[in-house]
């Protein structure tokens, strides 16, 4: 089977780096999304999303081999269908799989007697390509389980540079959709990248399984973190130290408020419930979950035991999104310690170094035009300086590297009180007292 035709059924993080990934390796490729805003932007080029060097690929593509269409009758003349739709968190915790269900229906309606793969890019809880395939009972279809990888901030990287290829299919002995999954990806395959060809329940098993291993990584450092607060000593130089070890390694184990972001909070979550709704309890991942919870109450508590009150404090914080170089703050630290700091009667002047994360946050708490938050007090602001101008204490809460070399001087003479809470453990810690800073991090003593 020669590929003609691909859609991308979702045109978020995943399914825009898929669209223009598979574009650039040639192919003709139909991007499908329910939000008219969105297809519009897309078509003339833009990206409603901030993700390093994708506008530029996108314009390279867009009206040639690429377009986008709020239509799902593009599916008739499409041979490969990549789901890419938002599995988000639901009340309960498990993985909301309306958007799948729905975008699968739409799918079948446009379906006839013609071969075709729908390859499930979404991350999805264990037996959910099983309930696909049984929904489209009667076509001519594959379902594959492609689960991604990639991170945001870097993702058009990781699309080009992956670890691994994983596809689970309902039968491995059936070499049509394998073979067809190898052309696509054809790309990867002459790069050496690692195929793991396995089955749906893996598959879907390999993606939280992972998100939840780099998860627990991170509440594991955490954890030893309080240790070190409480007992004096240098986190980092710990982590240092365990990563030395080539069984441990030394990625994911940077100490910090805990992790956030559109995955690892809503996937840990989602895990816990396919094991309980087995009757199975996950202790380990379960305790990953709490200690990220827990951590920035605990960060918070460590703030307030310096101030006493914190109601009619000012403080800055730096960093909105949930890591650094996204405009993404789904359930970012940072604006839940804003959250918190609000709550407790603080003015909160705050910026990031994406200004679309600084849009976001203003659409977010739908501030007016002078920045202040209906009822609250709370400032985005566009200048690192003019965050920091007469507040009470410096919050940091995304690890941006360009901190390191902020002008902390000048810092130091804006501010009414030279004290910094580090919740990333970015600052040089020795460097920053030198300029007379306190300085409270993660696990710093
Ligand atoms: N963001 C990441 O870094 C990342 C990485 C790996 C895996 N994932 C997984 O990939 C999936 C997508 O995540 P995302 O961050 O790209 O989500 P997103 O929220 O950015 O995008 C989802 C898109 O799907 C669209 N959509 C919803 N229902 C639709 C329908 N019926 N038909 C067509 N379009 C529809 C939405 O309008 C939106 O544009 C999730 O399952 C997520 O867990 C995300
Ligand atoms: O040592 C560390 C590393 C990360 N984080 C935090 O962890 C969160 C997640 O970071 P990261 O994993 O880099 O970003 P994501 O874009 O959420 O990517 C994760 O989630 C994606 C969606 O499933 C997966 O595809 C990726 O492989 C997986 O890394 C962020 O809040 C970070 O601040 C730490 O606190 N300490």
């Amino acid at each position: 089977m020669i590929i003609v035709n691909i859609s991308v059924v979702g045109t978020g993080y995943v399914g825009l780096i898929q669209s223009v990934g598979l574009a650039e390796f040639g192919f003709k490729v139909v991007g499908i999304d329910i939000d008219e805003r969105k297809i519009k932007l897309l078509n003339r080029g833009i990206t409603p999303l901030y993700e390093e060097g994708l506008e530029e690929l996108l314009k390279k593509h867009v009206g040639k081999n690429l377009r986008f269409t709020t239509s799902y009758e593009e599916i008739k003349n499409s041979d490969v269908i990549f789901l890419c739709v938002g599995t988000p968190q639901d009340r309960d915790g498990n993985a909301d799989l309306r958007f799948i269900y729905s975008a699968v229906n739409s799918i079948k309606r446009y379906f006839d007697d013609r071969y075709r793969i729908i390859v499930v890019k979404s991350t999805v809880p264990v037996g959910t390509n099983r309930k696909i395939k049984e929904m489209l009972g009667g076509c001519n279809v594959d379902v594959v389980s492609n689960p991604e990888f990639l991170r945001e901030g870097i993702a058009l990287r990781d699309f080009f540079n992956p670890d691994r290829i994983v596809l689970g299919f309902e039968d491995v002995n059936n070499s049509r959709p394998i073979d067809i999954m190898k052309e696509i990806y054809k790309y990867f395959l002459d790069k050496r990248v690692p195929f793991i060809i396995t089955d749906w329940e893996s598959a879907e098993v390999i993606k939280y399984a992972a998100n939840a291993f780099l998860a627990t990584k991170i509440s594991f450092i955490n954890e030893i973190a309080k240790l070190i607060d409480a007992v004096g000593g240098d986190i980092k130089t710990v982590s240092k130290a365990l990563g030395l070890d080539e069984r441990i390694g030394d990625k994911f184990l940077n100490a910090g408020i805990g992790y956030g972001g559109s995955c690892f909070p809503k996937d840990v979550k989602a895990l816990i419930k396919q094991f309980e709704s087995r009757g199975i309890e996950p202790k380990l991942i379960k305790a990953t979950d709490e200690v990220n919870e827990e951590q920035i109450h605990w960060f918070l508590n460590k703030i307030k035991r310096y101030y006493g009150d914190l109601n009619g404090k000012t403080f800055a914080v730096l960093g909105l999104a949930f890591k650094p170089n996204t405009d993404d703050l789904r359930e970012s630290r940072g604006i839940k310690l804003i959250d918190l700091l609000l709550r407790e009667g603080s003015i909160v002047k705050c910026y990031d170094y994406v200004e679309k994360a600084r849009e976001n946050t203003i659409e977010r708490y739908r501030l007016d035009t002078s920045g202040a938050y209906y009822g609250y007090n709370l400032y985005v602001l566009d200048d690192i300086y003019e965050t920091v101008k007469d507040v009470d204490g410096i919050i940091i809460t995304t690890e941006y590297s360009q901190l390191i070399d902020e002008d902390w001087d000048k810092i130091g003479n804006l501010v009414r009180e030279k004290i910094v809470f580090d919740g990333r453990n970015i600052l040089d810690k020795e460097r920053i007292k030198e300029l007379g800073f306190k300085y409270f991090g993660v696990g710093r003593g």
